[in-house]
């Protein structure tokens, strides 16, 4: 006889949209403290001054409006795609209370003078890098991509999507990707012949965030559709409208039928790596497991005795273009992060002169004048 199962947990409505423990105890860190009820609720993107985001118990097709009190000064500090929020309701609208602590954020780096960092999605587990297998590849693109991603704190996974156009060719090109991609899994995949794809949609796991990074026409939706077993996202040939341009498709957070969540977000053309080294020196771990076997600790590579990243160039086991874009990419990291520090500084500096006024027009008028 069946003795009623008392300890079934009942779920949470927002487990679909990836809701855990870690986000439960960031909301009741937040909701415990304000005087208002406020509800948790999942970005599916974000626009300036609101985001769309998913309510408890709201079906897919009723993504809520919710804006964001005052205009922040800091963009990255902005509701994105994947945060959880807290909201709460007032009078039509919903208002975001609070973005809840992030697991991870996958930054585009803000390059200008005055630019802030953009975070293109928050909370994602891991990233789909796409690279199709029919056009190269571009291994420089894939190390800036990965940078990101282990900057970003999520885990990379790599598919070489359209296998079936490579032809004999795809054996070289799987070896390209994967010198360029040491410590992320690289899987063969075809959404038209379906060529590998158990094994990557295995790697989807239930209430798991995902982000696909690739150019356009990398095979991106096609590929979530494959997995998906159904089209949920507008691939190439559908996207044209009558004019043949592309029509923009509205980003979403899309549900696999095995549980993972999809991320649409916009397109990442050019990407700017992260002031964060740990992105590049993740990126370049087989580089940098040399560099610690070179006899000077301050080696610079270049022409010093005792050099074991040039001895593994002269012995070719290390490519030396790969030598050529990781110093490139460690310079460029560098470059933008002494970028960052200066705008950190100028705008500290403003705060101070603000408050330095505010204080003295404070004196003032307490001395009566
Ligand atoms: N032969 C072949 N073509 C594919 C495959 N996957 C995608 N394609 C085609 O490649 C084109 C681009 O595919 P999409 O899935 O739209 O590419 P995307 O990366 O989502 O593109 P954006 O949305 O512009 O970033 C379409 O014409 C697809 O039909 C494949 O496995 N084999
Ligand atoms: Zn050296």
């Amino acid at each position: 006889m069946n003795t009623p199962d008392t300890d079934t947990p009942t779920l949470h409505p927002l487990t679909g949209l990836g809701w855990n423990p870690r986000v439960a105890r960031a909301f009741d860190a937040v909701a415990g403290a304000g005087e208002h009820p406020l509800l948790p609720a999942r970005v599916a993107s974000s626009r300036r001054g609101g985001a769309l985001v998913r309510l408890p118990g709201e079906t897919p097709a009723d993504y809520a409006p919710a804006l964001t009190r005052a205009a922040q000064a800091d963009p990255s500090c902005a509701p994105c795609a994947g945060d959880w929020v807290a909201v709460r309701r007032s009078g039509d609208t919903w208002l975001v209370e609070a973005v809840l602590e992030r697991s991870s954020s996958l930054v585009r780096q803000g390059v200008a003078k005055d630019s802030h960092d953009q975070v293109l999605a928050a909370n994602v587990d891991a990233v789909l890098i796409c690279e199709a297998a029919d056009q190269g590849p571009n291994v420089g693109r894939l190390e800036r991509f990965l940078s990101l991603v282990w900057a970003s704190g999520a885990t990379p996974v790599v598919a070489v999507t359209k296998t079936e156009l490579a032809g004999d060719g795809l054996p070289g090109v799987l070896e390209l990707v994967r010198a360029a991609t040491t410590g992320a899994d690289v899987y063969a995949v075809s959404a038209h012949t379906g060529d590998g794809l158990e094994e990557l949609s295995a790697r989807f796991l239930p209430g798991s965030s995902w982000v696909l990074l690739g150019t356009s026409g990398a095979g991106k939706s096609s590929l979530v559709n494959a997995i998906a077993g159904r089209p949920l996202m507008a691939t190439g040939e559908v996207r044209q409208d009558k004019r043949g341009r592309h029509t923009t498709t509205h980003r979403q957070l899309l549900e696999l039928p095995g549980g993972a969540l999809v991320l649409d977000i916009p397109g990442v053309r050019r990407i700017d790596v992260p002031g964060d080294p740990g992105g590049v020196d993740q990126t370049f771990a087989d580089v940098r497991e040399l560099a610690g076997k070179c006899r000077f600790r301050d080696c610079a590579h270049e022409s010093e005795p005792g050099c074991a990243i040039l001895a593994a160039v002269d012995e070719g086991e290390l490519d030396a273009r790969r030598l050529a874009r990781w110093n490139r990419l460690r310079r460029e990291a560098e470059w933008n992060r002494s970028r960052g520090d200066q705008r950190v500084r100028a705008e500290r500096k403003q705060r101070w002169k603000a408050a330095d006024q505010e204080a003295r027009a404070n004196a003032w008028r307490k001395r009566g004048g």
